[in-house]
């Protein structure tokens, strides 16, 4: 299963996820000036630095907003990417954050787990109910796909709507509406548990807030967290840590704290890659400083 996958790529090179958000403002001169249209430009962008972090990084997330921002060749540079990141038989997650009714869920599902976009992984809202979820599931009974799915984002706007208490029919307590999510995710993920043992069914986490890490962490023991939050948002390592289980069960995703550290130096911009590596591993040391929880 893919989940054993991810679980073993963790075991050998830690937890850190590099997002590949590859914004046109983010890269360095010398890349725009060399090549001429944006999804070269974006592509060779990726490339370098996935050439340089593949060793020390189990997954890369690519959010589809910043190559959609880019018209046809963004979505070109997109479908490169996986596909080069995949041929080295890494792991990809598709930030999509797709929800919809069942009938164009299927086609999202057909979209991103076939074809041109295909990832291992994809993130899903699960705020349009859970029908809006059940179209994804028979890629999962094939075993090579997963989905990660929003419980707890790492937003400060998380709070408007996913704290808020609330009880249903089937509880005589109210809890929080992003346990009510979890809750319901747990149940559905318990058919698809790996040798690993955690389920194909993930939960997206933010790192931001760690007051309710150890409940979530205890709570949904074969769950696989997507943790983002880390590093510009002000997520750190003993945060995000809290979230995992002895080292596993979650990757902590930075995406700009990685693809942009190099413009705090002065030879940045030649060695952007060298400081995306440098980034890995600083973050990579900050997580696993606090041991294996
Ligand atoms: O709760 C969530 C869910 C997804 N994201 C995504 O993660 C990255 C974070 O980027 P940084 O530059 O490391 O802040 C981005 O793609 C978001 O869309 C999230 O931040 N929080």
């Amino acid at each position: 299963m893919i989940i054993d996958k991810l679980f073993k790529e963790v075991e050998k090179k830690g937890n850190v996820c590099v997002g590949l958000d590859s914004h046109l403002e983010y890269i360095p001169d010398h890349i725009k000036e060399k090549y001429q249209d944006v999804d070269e430009i974006l592509f060779q962008f990726n490339k370098n630095i996935i050439d340089r972090t593949m060793d020390i990084v189990p997954v890369y997330k690519l959010q589809i907003a910043f190559y959609e921002a880019y018209g046809i060749k963004g979505l070109v540079a997109y479908k490169r990417t996986i596909e080069y990141i995949r041929n080295n038989g890494i792991i990809t997650i598709g930030d999509i954050k797709r929800g919809d009714i069942a009938s164009t869920a299927e086609m999202y599902a057909k979209a991103h787990f076939e074809g041109d976009f295909q990832v291992d992984f994809i993130t899903l809202n699960p705020y349009m109910g859970f029908d809006s979820i059940t179209p994804y599931l028979k890629y999962i009974d094939k075993g090579d796909k997963g989905i990660f799915v929003l419980l707890r984002t790492s937003n400060p706007g998380a709070k408007d709507i996913q704290y808020l208490e609330i009880s249903s029919s089937e509880d005589t307590q109210s809890k929080k509406l992003y346990y009510h999510v979890g809750d319901k995710l747990y149940e559905m993920g318990s058919k698809y548990i790996g040798s690993c043992g955690y389920s194909s069914i993930g939960a997206v986490v933010g790192g931001t807030h760690r007051d309710e890490a150890e409940e979530i962490r205890g709570r949904y023991k074969n769950m696989f967290f997507l943790i983002p939050g880390y590093g510009h948002q002000g997520g750190k390592g003993e945060d995000v840590a809290l979230y995992l289980s002895d080292g596993n069960g979650g990757v902590v995703n930075s995406s700009r704290g990685i693809i942009t550290a190099y413009k705090s130096y002065e030879d940045g911009e030649e060695n952007y890659d060298k400081y995306a590596r440098d980034a890995v591993l600083a973050m990579k040391e900050d997580i696993e400083s606090e041991g294996r929880v």
